[in-house]
């Protein structure tokens, strides 16, 4: 019974070295610390004490459907994105943005990106304005770049929120128009969310967003990172990760960063907040720009809503962009996991892209 007893502790033993040295398990350990997958259970009960009542913010902030409104009075949203090689990510924000309710959608990309994105849809306005520095001779930057912003200033003033970065690419030539564009569009107090290669930009160029309080940035793993590393001179804390992101955005003079993760965590520098609705165990790519979009949807709708409010009403004293960041993040997660519940492993972007309607309307009825 004793030799029994001991061969299996043993074999208990062998078999957790063998698991512990297997590749699988340790790419699946580090993927857990990535995620910022602690199970300490203060870290847990730290998270809950954060989560917020995002159903009661879509609720407040969504617009009635009101037949005296007209075209674009429930969101006028741009895309700066899409090149050579992406042009599915501004595609997934735009056509987002759209289906959880804004009036017009419009894309600024590449003349190479452009034909590809309208011929994914024709509900999306898609303008062939941007060039990589491939397409442009060293004598002719100066000139390219001034018709550039000329041409993006005559749409900038209708716009109720602009999304810069999904599917952008890293070229220096585009990157450099793309910050001359975000001065304007900050001159002109319109919000940007910053995704994708944005933030590999405004990581780099902090000044772009330091000190605007209608940035908004959403950065994932690799992005926070990234950032963090940037901005903070460490590394990423996963122990402390509330506290971690409220001195990161403090330091970027009160932007609003929304950590992506197995919670959403956001912040502006005075509060933090947690969005962890069941969403979907599938990563497929694309899902952060179906979230880009439905920010820009919901901080419009904010601002609209906080602007309208009357005196009595609390939601005055909430910062919008932290309003859209929380129901977003919330939208996009119960749509993952509508998308999920029909087509399990195979569910991909567009899967949830069209559970975004079904899900503003169990939360926000139409009529
Ligand atoms: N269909 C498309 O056109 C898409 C284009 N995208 C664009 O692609 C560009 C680069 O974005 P990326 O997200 O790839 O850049 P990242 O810097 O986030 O990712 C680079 C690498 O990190 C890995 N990685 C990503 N998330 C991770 C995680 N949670 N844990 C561990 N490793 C992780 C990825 O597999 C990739 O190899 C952006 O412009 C983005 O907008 C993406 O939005 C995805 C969809
Ligand atoms: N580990 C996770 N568990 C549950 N949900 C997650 C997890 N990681 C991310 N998400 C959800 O997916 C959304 C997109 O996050 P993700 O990290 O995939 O962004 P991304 O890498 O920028 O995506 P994209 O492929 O569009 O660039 C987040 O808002 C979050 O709600
Ligand atoms: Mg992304």
């Amino acid at each position: 019974m004793r030799d029994g007893m001991n061969s299996r502790i043993l074999l208990d033993a062998a078999k957790s070295c063998i698991l512990a040295s297997s590749p699988v398990f340790r790419r699946q350990q580090f993927l857990i610390r990535c995620v910022g997958g602690s199970t300490d259970q203060r870290d847990m009960q730290a998270l809950r004490s954060l989560e917020v009542d995002s159903q009661s913010i879509i609720r407040a902030i969504t617009p009635a459907l009101d037949p005296t409104r007209h075209k674009g009075q429930a969101g006028n949203i741009a895309v700066i994105g899409g090149c050579r090689e992406y042009t599915g990510a501004p595609y997934f924000s735009a056509i987002s943005a759209l289906k959880i309710g804004a009036d017009l959608s419009h894309v600024f990309c590449t003349t190479d990106a452009a034909p590809v994105i309208k011929s994914y849809s024709p509900e999306l306005i898609v303008h062939p304005v941007l060039e990589e520095s491939y397409n442009v001779g060293e004598e002719h930057k100066s000139s390219i770049a001034s018709k550039v912003l000329a041409e993006v200033d005559k749409w900038l003033e209708r716009f109720d929120c602009l999304v810069v970065g999904p599917g952008l690419g890293r070229d220096p030539f585009l990157l450099d128009c793309v910050s001359e564009i975000m001065r304007h569009a900050r001159q002109s107090n319109i919000p940007i969310v910053i995704d994708g290669d944005g933030l590999f930009l405004v990581t780099n160029n902090l000044e772009l967003v330091s000190g605007y309080a209608l940035a908004v940035l959403t950065p994932n793993v690799n992005e926070y990172k990234r950032l963090v590393q940037k901005v903070l001179s460490s590394e990423v804390n996963d122990i402390d990760a509330p506290q971690q992101l409220l001195s990161l955005a403090k330091q970027i003079g009160g932007v609003t960063i929304l950590r992506k993760g197995n919670s959403d965590l956001i912040s502006d520098g005075d509060t933090v907040k947690s969005v962890s609705v069941y969403g979907s165990p599938r990563r497929c790519g694309g899902q952060g720009d179906i979230l880009s979009g439905s920010v820009a949807v919901f901080l419009s709708w904010a601002r609209q809503h906080i602007l309208a409010a009357d005196s009595n009403s609390n939601i005055r004293f909430k910062n919008p962009t932290v309003l859209g960041c929380i129901a977003g993040s919330a939208i996009l997660r119960k749509a993952a996991s509508l998308a999920f519940s029909n087509k399990k492993r195979s569910t991909v972007t567009g899967d949830i892209i069209e559970c975004l309607g079904k899900s503003l309307e169990d939360i926000s009825p139409a009529s």
